[in-house]
């Protein structure tokens, strides 16, 4: 059975805008330990929460090089997240992917990098959301995904793939 969504998508908006990275390389995964802020203690892409006359790829580029010391080239926008969030305000994520960088992933205030291979993704470790769309995005492909929270869980779930962002996103 196909249950009904608790969110109406045509309507919904989100207050916070973040943005998340991945290095995919040679068969492995650039991820974080997360130190502080939301998610902390878990495993995830380095990213945040976009400034002010901020673009989404400027916020994923300054988070990485924050976060790990890197400078990731050329990232690609592959999928957003639409998180409808039951305990904290809602969240529109863009997610990008990218294949090299400058610099050595070392490990700052706010993270501790660690590279895993693309085979062995610590879901357990993660977002209860991130087994539905990471392996699209390892894929390379692009995707819409929804999702609708009850406090850690997803209650409710979409994900639509192959879709097709602007130039330049
Ligand atoms: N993989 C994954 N990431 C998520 C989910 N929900 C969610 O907010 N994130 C990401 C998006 C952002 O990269 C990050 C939240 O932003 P943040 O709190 O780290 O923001 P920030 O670095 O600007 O920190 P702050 O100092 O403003 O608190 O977590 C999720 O369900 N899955």
């Amino acid at each position: 059975m196909i249950r009904p969504s608790p969110i109406d998508w045509s309507t919904w908006s989100a207050p916070v805008h973040a943005t998340l990275m991945f290095v995919v390389r040679e068969g492995r995964i650039l991820l974080i330990e997360k130190k502080r802020g939301l998610g902390a203690g878990k495993i995830n892409g380095p990213g945040g929460k976009i400034d002010p006359g901020e673009t989404p790829r400027e916020c994923a580029m300054r988070e990485t090089e924050e976060e790990l010391l890197i400078r990731v080239k050329d990232p690609v926008k592959l999928g957003e997240l639409h998180f409808a969030m039951s305990d904290v305000p809602d969240i529109l994520c863009h997610v990008y992917r990218a294949g090299d960088f400058d610099g050595v992933p070392t490990e700052t205030d706010e993270a501790v990098p660690l590279w895993f291979a693309t085979a062995d993704i610590p879901y357990h470790r993660m977002w209860s959301d991130d087994r539905y769309w990471l392996p699209v995005m390892l894929e390379g492909r692009t995707f819409l995904g929804r999702f609708a929270f009850t406090g850690d869980d997803v209650s409710w779930n979409q994900l639509v793939t192959d879709v097709e962002w602007p130039e330049g996103e």
